[in-house]
């Protein structure tokens, strides 16, 4: 569903990814995998068009998605949580829902029921300020956000970053719940292994820009992890 070929970015002179290839599978759960600075949430940010790319295609459906700006590309299907949430504190919890109902095709006015049934500490909280959340209620309301528009495919930079570890499983199975029940796709960044290893069945690494490895997370072995994935 997701298709990158080829991709080449780069930060000024810096060249960051290289020849990058990525295929994910429609109703597929993966971790992208990799040290710190090898380039994963440059790809992420690629993927929804925060950042440009220099060559190389990305198709999203079977569509062409390579030069459409990131609204639209949200418009297509693709759903961002971003690293540190990126919530608005001083709106509500409503109100940061609402904010992404104005990019849905439909321009609905109510936010779905659903999110809420799948989030009810959002609706306890929904007239409180997102600041006033803590960093799992935050991560709740990103992740709502995000589903806001309906999305078909669901990327998440680093969802457990400064969430307390007795919340981190819950978040691992609304993501699982997500993948299977509601049929998303999921592409998400981590750097907690057992977390990775939890919430989705297939990884790919990366190391230095370059995409180095992929399959089922059960073929995720010592020498892989020794390799490019221990400090
Ligand atoms: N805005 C920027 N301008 C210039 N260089 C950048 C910028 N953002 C990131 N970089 C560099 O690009 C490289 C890839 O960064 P990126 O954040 O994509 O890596 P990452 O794998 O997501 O790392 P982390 O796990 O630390 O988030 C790094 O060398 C980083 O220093």
């Amino acid at each position: 569903m997701l298709s990158i070929q080829g991709i080449n970015q780069f930060y000024n002179q810096s060249h960051i990814l290289w020849d990058l290839d990525l295929e994910l599978k429609e109703g597929s759960c993966s971790c992208l995998l990799g040290r710190n600075g090898v380039g994963k949430t440059t790809l992420l940010k690629c993927i929804t068009g925060l950042l440009p790319v220099k060559s190389g295609q990305i198709s999203l459906m079977g569509r062409d998605i390579t030069k459409l700006s990131t609204e639209n590309r949200a418009r297509s299907g693709i759903g961002y949580v971003p690293q540190g949430r990126e919530i608005f504190p001083l709106l509500t919890v409503e109100e940061n829902l609402k904010i992404s109902l104005g990019a849905r095709p439909d321009r609905a006015r109510q936010i779905p029921a659903h999110i809420y049934e799948l989030f009810p500490v959002l609706k306890e909280m929904k007239h409180r300020r997102g600041g006033d959340l803590s960093g799992g209620q935050q991560q709740q309301l990103a992740i709502g956000r995000a589903l806001v528009l309906d999305p078909k495919l669901l990327i998440l930079d680093e969802p457990t970053e400064g969430i307390q570890p007795n919340i981190v499983r819950d978040i691992s199975d609304v993501i699982r719940k997500l993948n299977t029940e509601l049929g998303l796709t999921v592409l998400l960044v981590e750097q907690k292994l057992p977390f990775a290893r939890r919430a989705a069945e297939s990884f790919f690494i990366m190391e230095r820009g370059r995409m180095v490895a992929n399959g089922p997370m059960d073929e995720l072995n010592d020498d892989l992890i020794q390799r490019y994935l221990t400090v």
